[in-house]
């Protein structure tokens, strides 16, 4: 039998009270919830208190990374799930980074809380994004709305607003160039940055499919998130200034038309939703900034980014000179942007964001030592770091946790057919495979109840694209639902479509023929992992690497097989140290150390099986994979 947590006994208790009943008990328990959390939100200021005498920064990884680890023994003790808790503290302790650092930001700015006049392009998102943040800073806004980005800078040069939000960049287009070009000649400084998730969708004026719609508005900038979506409707795409102008438009006509709008956009909560999530990439994140007239001061303890612009000549390797002193004070780059210069054909100036702060010494040495190498140089302002990167427990720490957790087992829930995920709950991808869609659902279902983290389906014998793609819809409409990745095993080239359109990530078999495995990676925009052969011998493993790296997917990954021996990993170590193997290699170390990093998660990826009877059956550990997608 399944090891039903503890709180499934104590619902089945509770179905003896009336439904009013448990309502109200769950009322009270939610009001003790909201005020243990305030309790906690106000602590956290006592935190940033303290640090501000000590100097200590705001973040404290190893201290997160425990108190997690303390956190899911206790909750597995009292029945909850290990994700449930990270995620739930991911949000917690994401709170308390930002309200401290809100907290030390307003001790170095000395900021009153007074009303702020912010400017915004009427027709964005950004108001949702500026409000968020406002919040926080428990700074009372009233809207200055303005036609254009320029008009957003010219009321707070003119002071008819003390600060002005703009969009900066956004993960799946690019650069928003008009701003770039703004900031070039403003008089006014970065303050702030805020990043934020933003998904397009398709509305109606009706509630009916893409085929049935007769015109599709976009603006440019929202088509060039969503254009892989709209490809097959090119001539019914009508571009519009502006996303307001289109939901005016759907709420005029009387025949189906569509509207392509971030779900953030004021007004698309009265349409048909027909299309959710279309974007080109699945976490497409919009990068705003706010400019002040005032320029601020970043809090040691803060993280903190600096802009600046900078213009080198052309001679040769100018720009490289002047990102040499910076690599040298070991000073991160985030971003470089290169833009033309007005009236100078083929001039560019250079944008530059530093991951440190303006008062660091290192920067201010960098400064003096660039000063001399450009033609012009100008800083335009050092803000705080809007990211608080969930921290990732090293994957030792879970490995510990679930040996230490199959120890207490009782000896019946260990030989349970899907014990093996359980007992590895923190860190399970499984692979399956099949034709029969209510199966697979259940599987899904099931595989999640016992903690798998996402799905690999292995593609093996589907050919027929329509059916593989309605296997797909559903299956990734089920993991949807479930919260889990989908993966693919891909096994032949005519599956790759489908692998783009419905899958989060693919792993591709090593193969001596390594021309059409690199011809599928090109083919693939979603995250890949190529298996790793045994028994290679070096001088191929190079050319193989070669092929593969000039395939253009950006996101490739070579993982091994558990079971590979130990002269492939050396001698695949071996190069990878010459910096001649250049694939990132998910081997257990690479998965570890990067763990740490906090840049990915581990995955242990287990088969399952159905044996004569049907039952469900997990195979031993076959691979490992990193959380890729
Ligand atoms: O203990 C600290 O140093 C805190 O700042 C508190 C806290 C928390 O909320 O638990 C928040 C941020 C740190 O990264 C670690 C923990």
């Amino acid at each position: 039998m399944i090891n039903l947590p503890l709180g499934r006994f104590i619902f089945l208790d509770k179905n003896m009270l009336s439904l009013e009943q448990i309502r109200q008990e769950i009322t009270a328990l939610d009001q003790a919830l909201l005020t243990l959390l305030a309790k906690r939100k106000a602590i956290a200021i006592d935190v940033a208190r303290s640090k501000q005498a000590t100097t200590k920064p705001v973040r404290d990884i190893e201290r997160e990374q425990a108190l997690l680890i303390r956190l899911i023994k206790q909750g597995a003790e009292l029945g909850l799930e290990a994700t449930y808790i990270t995620q739930i503290y991911h949000t917690i302790l994401e709170d308390s980074v930002r309200s401290q650092q809100v907290y030390l930001q307003q001790q170095v700015n000395a900021n009153n809380n007074s009303r702020l006049t912010l400017s915004y392009v009427a027709d964005s998102e950004a108001l949702h994004a500026a409000n968020n943040f406002y919040q926080q800073r428990k700074t009372p806004i009233s809207l200055a709305p303005a036609a254009h980005f320029q008009a957003c800078f010219e009321q707070v040069e003119q002071g008819t607003a003390d600060a002005a939000i703009l969009p900066i960049e956004s993960s799946s287009a690019g650069s928003i160039n008009q701003v770039y070009d703004l900031l070039q000649h403003t008089q006014l400084a970065i303050t702030g940055e805020i990043v934020c998730q933003q998904n397009h969708c398709i509305y109606s004026n009706h509630n009916v499919g893409l085929d049935q719609v007769e015109k599709i508005y976009t603006t440019p900038e929202a088509y060039s998130q969503a254009d892989q979506c709209l490809l097959p409707y090119q001539d019914k795409i009508h571009y519009l200034s502006a996303t307001s102008k289109g939901i005016t438009e759907l709420t005029k006509a009387r025949e189906p038309v569509a509207l392509l709008a971030s779900d953030l956009h004021p007004g698309v909560e009265d349409l048909s939703l027909i299309k959710a999530k279309v974007n080109n990439q699945a976490d497409s994140l919009s990068r705003y900034i706010i400019v002040a007239k005032q320029s601020i001061q970043v809090a040691s303890q803060v993280p903190a980014k600096t802009t600046l612009v900078v213009s080198t000549g052309q001679q040769a390797g100018a720009l490289l000179t002047v990102l040499s002193v910076f690599n040298q004070h070991q000073l991160p780059m985030t971003k470089l942007e290169s833009r033309p210069v007005k009236g100078q054909p083929w001039q560019e100036v250079f944008y530059i964001d530093l991951a440190a702060n303006l008062d660091d010494l290192a920067m201010q040495q960098a400064f003096a030592e660039i000063q001399p190498l450009t033609h012009h140089f100008k800083i335009l302002g050092c803000y705080p770091s809007h990211e608080v990167a969930a921290t990732q427990l090293p994957s030792q720490a879970y490995v510990d946790l679930s040996l230490q957790q199959s120890k207490e087992q009782d000896a019946s829930a260990a030989q349970h057919p899907l014990s093996e995920i359980t007992q590895h709950q923190h860190c399970v991808l499984v692979s399956l495979q099949g034709n029969d869609i209510e199966q697979l659902k259940q599987d899904c279902q099931q595989l999640k109840q016992a903690g798998s983290h996402g799905i690999v389906f292995s593609l093996e014998g589907h050919h027929d694209v329509t059916n593989m793609a309605q296997l797909l819809a559903e299956l990734k409409h089920t993991c949807q639902q479930l919260h889990m990745p989908l993966g693919v095993a891909i096994t032949a080239p005519v599956q790759i479509d489908a692998a783009n359109k419905f899958a989060q990530f693919a792993t591709l078999p090593w193969s001596d023929n390594m021309d059409t495995i690199s011809a599928c990676c090109n083919k693939l925009s979603i995250a890949t992992a190529v298996k790793v052969a045994p028994d290679t011998a070096a001088a191929s493993w190079l050319a193989q690497c070669q092929k593969l790296n000039t395939s253009g997917n950006q996101r490739l990954f070579a993982y091994i097989n558990e079971t590979a021996k130990v002269n492939d990993l050396n001698c695949v170590s071996e190069l990878t140290a010459q910096g001649l193997f250049k694939l990132p290699l998910l081997d257990q170390d690479a998965i570890t150390h990067a763990t740490r990093c906090g840049k990915l998660g581990a995955h242990l990826e287990l088969s399952l099986r159905r044996d004569n009877q049907g039952q469900l059956e997990v195979s031993a550990l076959t691979n490992i994979l990193a959380a890729i997608y």
